[in-house]
């Protein structure tokens, strides 16, 4: 049943009336999303905690979901600022994309050494260059080959990605401490897709996963743990934020479609820098996938 809705959604152009994907920001009145209740923010230091993370820091602006028949996968929509968003696309394409974290272009060196990918990208104009970059992967570096993630394969997980999935998580009342200790950034173009698979690589599979968009929309598609399972289809625009966790951590999911523009949520871009990165994000799906890898040390 996957794999056909996936071919269904990946031949679909646009976001037809019949093409039953949920789309949270026209919900009906519809019993299979019930609202998530937040954690309730009390001090102001809270709120400066969450302008620093370029997270809304009016906690009843926030709009998070439950599918009943998804249990475990929760939907928040965009719960970015505008400058949070663009915030996050910067460190994703400028920062993110240097060592010791590492690309998919690596192998292939199409960087010097004193380069990297995003100014040489700018200073060259060099447009295939541009779109052959694909993932970065930070902190424990997954391995696309073996699958296994190893101690002699880690780079130091940037902090602010840290702090950011771990305040989500918080918000949402999981009654444990998320530590991200592996992110993998996906980058799609207009035609990219990613099929459907299991995230079950890391050791402690009971803590979530965070799942955060950036730029074109895109069709989620998510199942259950049999291929056999109907999946469920799901609209995601810039900055919206899925978690999956328990019976859906361990769901087969993936991205048969990204869409263009007419979904998306506008951004004002301002300066020169700014322009740079429009026409990137004009082409361009980003997705931050965080997890949790090892069981939590207690001392
Ligand atoms: O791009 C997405 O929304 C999903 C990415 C994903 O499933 C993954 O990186 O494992
Ligand atoms: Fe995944």
């Amino acid at each position: 049943m996957f794999k056909e809705y996936f071919k269904y959604y990946k031949r679909i152009n646009s976001l037809e009336h019949q093409s039953n994907v949920i789309d949270f920001e026209n919900v009906d009145v519809n019993e299979i999303i019930k609202y998530k209740e937040l954690k309730t923010a009390s001090c102001n230091n809270e709120k400066e905690k969450l302008d620093g993370l370029g997270l809304k820091n009016d906690l009843s602006d926030w709009r998070c979901y439950e599918i009943s028949n998804i249990p475990g996968l929760i939907f928040i929509s965009n719960p970015f600022t505008p400058c949070g968003q663009k915030y996050w696309m910067k460190r994703c394409i400028v920062d993110y994309t240097k060592k010791p974290n590492r690309l998919n272009i690596d192998a292939h060196h199409y960087i010097d050494v004193e380069e990297n990918w995003w100014t040489t990208v700018n200073n060259t104009g060099n447009i295939k260059l541009r779109d052959q970059l694909r993932w970065a992967t930070l902190g424990y570096h997954h391995d696309w080959d073996t699958k296994v993630y190893s101690e002699s394969a880690k780079s130091e997980f940037p902090s602010d990605l840290y702090q950011l999935s771990k305040t989500i998580i918080e918000l949402l009342k999981f009654p444990e401490e998320f530590i991200a200790e592996a992110a993998i950034v996906n980058f799609y173009h207009p035609s990219s897709t990613l099929s459907g698979h299991i995230d079950h690589s890391e050791y402690n599979l009971s803590a979530p996963l965070l799942s955060i968009s950036f730029g074109l929309s895109a069709i989620f598609l998510i199942g259950g743990h049999s291929l056999n399972d109907k999946p469920t289809a799901i609209l995601l625009r810039s900055g919206d934020t899925i978690i999956m966790s328990r019976e859906s951590r361990l769901s087969y999911h993936g991205v048969p479609k990204i869409l263009l523009s007419e979904n998306d949520r506008k951004i004002k871009y301002e300066n020169e820098w700014e322009f740079n990165l429009k026409n990137y994000m004009k082409v361009t799906r980003i997705n931050i996938n965080v997890r949790q890898v090892n069981n939590a040390i207690r001392s």
